[in-house]
């Protein structure tokens, strides 16, 4: 198949070669991400604080994702996370800070131009057409990168006819890749829960974009289903996409990402490995509701 989005071998290299360079950045709060102003970079949350009236969602926080890596958003409940999510996919303006993808801010963009960008995301609840069958929910996706107007889709002209060929065989191709072809016809809501959550997958790539962001992709999951869902994602990882994963689940975060961030209050308490931020005191504390010197 076609992949999902495929950067030349000369970008995966120099993403790899960064991936072995780079000293981990670790540490607290709103220091500068690192990387800022590297071409290897393709997200920078810049000092982001984010305030719904008097919540502060998000206090200062920076990090910055690589080209080609699995990036973990994790934290108890209420630290920032989705916020965090919603920030980067344009759902919610900061109150300060920036963010840039590819160096280019995102404040103030609209959430096709986010789009087209190369940004895709899931969503935490199962957000599909229910009365469209799984390869027109794809396709709906492939739509945000299709030339032709209206009109041109009205009288069925030329151009129009060709893109939408190609995208219902890209979009075949992208069930595929998330394996539920078979299911291609069906209804999106006569389903399984775990084909709908492949199928939310496929939808976004079907965007071709350079940044996943799932949220919380193996909730309601079975270890089985969590095992195949680890295994999609290293698979998309390896077209070139890079993945910025929220997760509840720590031993598919810790199985998967490369690096990890975690989120307190709406700050920023660690940032490392899996094994770096397993290890440190302050998350050992933040999960188990214990203040860091007694853990
Ligand atoms: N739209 C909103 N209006 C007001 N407060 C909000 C809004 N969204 C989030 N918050 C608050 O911001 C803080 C961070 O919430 P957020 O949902 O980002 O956390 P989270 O880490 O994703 O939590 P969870 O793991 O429970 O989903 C919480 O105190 C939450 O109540």
């Amino acid at each position: 198949m076609s992949e999902p989005h495929i950067e030349t071998p000369q970008e995966m290299d120099a993403a790899n070669a960064r991936r072995v360079d780079l000293p981990i950045p670790t540490g607290k709060g709103g220091s500068t991400p690192a990387g800022a102003g590297d071409p290897n970079v393709l997200l920078e949350v810049d000092h982001v604080t984010l305030r719904f009236g008097g919540v502060v969602a998000l206090n200062d926080v920076s990090f910055s994702l690589r080209k080609g890596e699995i990036f973990g958003l994790i934290g108890p409940n209420g630290a920032g996370k989705t916020t965090c999510f919603n920030a980067t996919t344009g759902v919610y303006r900061p109150t300060s800070g920036t963010i840039r993808f590819k160096g280019e801010p995102l404040v103030g963009k609209k959430k096709h131009e986010i789009t087209r960008a190369g940004i895709a995301r899931t969503f935490q609840n199962v957000r599909l057409f229910p009365e469209m069958t799984a390869l027109e929910n794809v396709m709906v996706g492939m739509d945000a990168h299709h030339k032709t107007s209206v009109i041109g889709a009205l009288f069925r002209l030329p151009r129009h006819l060709r893109e939408e060929r190609t995208g219902r065989e890209r979009s075949m191709e992208l069930l595929r890749f998330v394996g539920i072809d078979k299911r291609a016809g069906e209804v999106s809501r006569n389903l399984s829960y775990g084909e709908q959550r492949r199928l939310e997958i496929a939808r976004a790539l079907a965007t071709s974009p350079t940044l996943l962001c799932l949220d919380e992709p193996a909730a309601g999951f079975n270890p089985a289903e969590k095992e195949e869902l680890l295994q999609l994602i290293r698979k998309i990882r390896d077209t070139g996409v890079t993945v910025l994963l929220i997760e509840h689940d720590m031993r598919l975060v810790m199985g998967v990402t490369d690096r990890i961030v975690v989120l307190e209050f709406g700050k920023k308490i660690a940032e490392g490995t899996p094994a770096e931020v397993r290890d440190n005191p302050a998350v050992i504390a933040a999960y188990l509701g214990v203040p860091t010197d007694a853990a």
